[in-house]
């Protein structure tokens, strides 16, 4: 076990050679659940692909569960549930097949699934409420059922750290009600959780500390709860009227001393 689960130090990451999200600092502790948050096109994506090795680190430090991306040799430590990606309509696959390929990196000798590889299974299955459709062709769920099915694939592995990119995007309220159970649950157990989003509302009970990303940089990291105006462009309290002032601060200007941080307190 590791001290962090993220690390990033001055950490630029992007596409071939065009740097998209520039000298990010950001630590996450084991066990943390943290909202990342900001307008379309300010990086949240790129941030997140950053972290699974799936976009470019072009400088800086950027750890995952204590090693440098990429090199982390469990792959089932980790979890992704990609942005807008639903099941491929031309794989003939079912729920059970497709949520199994997410429980492949921690199958033992012989990548042979025992008894509790298929029981991990059945679990992320009815973790998402589809487990009636276990042996049901994927191509004939509906969108919002695909993205569950991807949500229990990445559940299945069993990971450490759950990185999600937009899990509650075309969602039902009712399916984005039982993935904020689901995923209290695995938060509850110590899993870590990094969820990019723009609707914080549905998982506002679970995730408690939140980053912003704006035009690439980290402009904001503090408590969910007081991400408000002047957090970041797009990136306001659900509830903003009754939101309290923001107590975390922006990465963009320098932190409070804490002397004068008191005395704002105390007024
Ligand atoms: N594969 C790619 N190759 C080159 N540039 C890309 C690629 N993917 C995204 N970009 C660019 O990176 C920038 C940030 O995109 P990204 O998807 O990270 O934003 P985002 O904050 O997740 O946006 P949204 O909220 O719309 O999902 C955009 O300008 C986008 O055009």
């Amino acid at each position: 076990m590791t001290d962090t689960a993220l690390r990033l130090a001055g950490a630029t990451i992007g596409y071939g050679d065009v740097a998209i999200v520039r000298d990010a600092d950001l630590v996450v502790r084991p066990g943390e659940a943290v909202a990342v948050l900001g307008s379309n096109g300010s990086g949240k994506t790129t941030l997140s692909r950053g972290l699974l090795g799936l976009a470019t680190v072009l400088g800086g430090t950027v750890e995952v569960l204590g090693a440098p991306v990429g090199r982390l040799r469990e792959r089932g430590r980790v979890g992704y549930v990609p942005q807008r990606h639903t099941v491929s309509g031309a794989m003939p696959a079912t729920v059970r097949e497709v949520v199994g390929v997410g429980r492949l990196p921690r199958l033992g000798l012989f990548g042979r699934p025992g008894a509790r590889d298929r029981a991990a299974v059945a679990e992320a299955v009815d973790a998402v409420g589809l487990a009636d459709r276990l042996e049901d062709p994927v191509a004939s769920l509906s969108g919002g059922q695909q993205r569950r099915v991807l949500v229990a694939r990445a559940l299945a592995a069993e990971p450490e750290l759950l990185v999600m990119d937009e899990p509650t995007a075309g969602v039902d309220a009712a399916s984005q009600a039982a993935l904020a159970t689901v995923l209290a649950r695995v938060s509850a157990a110590g899993t870590t959780l990094l969820v990019v989003t723009h609707e914080t509302g549905p998982l506002s009970g679970v995730l408690t500390r939140a980053v912003v990303v704006d035009s690439g940089r980290l402009t904001y990291d503090g408590p969910l709860g007081d991400v408000g105006p002047g957090a970041g462009p797009d990136c306001h309290h659900p509830d903003e009227a009754a939101a309290p002032p923001v107590r975390g601060y922006r990465l963009d200007q320098p932190r409070p001393a804490p002397d004068a941080a008191r005395a704002r307190g105390s007024r």
